[in-house]
């Protein structure tokens, strides 16, 4: 069998005497685009949170490609190969699109600058244009990133992501706040960046990601509920039951 790309063993998340998260051992295969759902409070944030580095959790380990990563500083994920785009929309408003691109690639050459000769001013802005196109903002491309819409602010959000070249890319409800319209192109972008890589994403909306991903993981009060197909997870009962009154 191959190597999970990423494997969550055992993970509990307690806030004081709160658990939110319940001994969730979970694998994902390389490849994949995998939504995590589940009704208000069933720990989808939480989940994110903690494969992302944004904390370790109380108890359990994460694994990344086979190896531990419990723990790791956040700034070491980008290096190994994880990427995420948060619900709150991180750019530089100030800067525009192609500018904040530029910036993302820089900071991860910069990294590896000890490793390989420094990249080019030419070569950080073929590389952004390039991302640009990627995520549908070539046209965009000098407008200062406050006056773009929402949408268009995630879409940026995750060419910045894809400057590190992940290997996986964790996504926190993408469609967040977005329009119907916005909402179509997001999970069209989503559909493409999963055929080049593994994505994971957290979502609230159950409808939303039936027609996108092959694989659907539920949680409910911080427990796994639940993982299938969407045709699995539609007709399990377990699931309807929790998603009864919710929309
Ligand atoms: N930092 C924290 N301190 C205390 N409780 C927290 C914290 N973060 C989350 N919780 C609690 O953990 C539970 C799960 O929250 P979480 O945000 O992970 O759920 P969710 O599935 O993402 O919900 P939603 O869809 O409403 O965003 C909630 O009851 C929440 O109040």
């Amino acid at each position: 069998m191959t190597t999970p790309i990423l494997e969550v063993r055992g993970v509990s998340q307690r806030f004081g005497k709160f658990q939110a998260l319940s001994n969730v051992s979970v694998a994902f295969q390389p490849g994949r685009l995998t939504a995590i759902i589940g009704p208000n409070g069933a720990g989808k944030s939480t989940f994110f949170n903690v494969v992302s580095g944004a904390f370790p959790p109380t108890e359990g380990s994460i694994h990344f490609l086979g190896n531990d990563i419990t723990g790791l500083p956040q700034h070491e994920f980008a290096r190994i190969g994880i990427a995420k785009s948060f619900q709150i929309t991180n750019v530089f408003k100030q800067l525009s699109a192609h500018e904040n691109v530029r910036v993302a690639a820089q900071m991860r050459h910069a990294r590896f600058a000890l490793l390989r000769p420094r990249a080019s001013m030419r070569e950080l802005i073929d590389l952004a244009d390039h991302l640009l196109e990627r995520v549908g903002l070539q046209p965009v491309r000098d407008k200062p990133a406050a006056d773009l819409a929402h949408g268009q602010q995630r879409a940026l959000e995750i060419a910045m992501a894809l400057a590190c070249e992940p290997k996986l890319l964790l996504m926190d409800e993408p469609t967040a706040g977005m329009s119907p319209e916005e909402t179509t192109t997001m999970m069209k972008l989503i559909a493409s960046l999963a055929t080049e890589r593994t994505v994971i994403l957290v979502e609230h909306k159950m409808k939303l990601v039936m027609g996108l991903c092959e694989r659907l993981i539920v949680l409910h009060h911080g427990e796994f509920l639940a993982e299938g197909t969407p045709d699995e997870i539609r007709s399990n009962a377990e699931v309807k039951r929790v998603y009864l009154g919710q929309h």
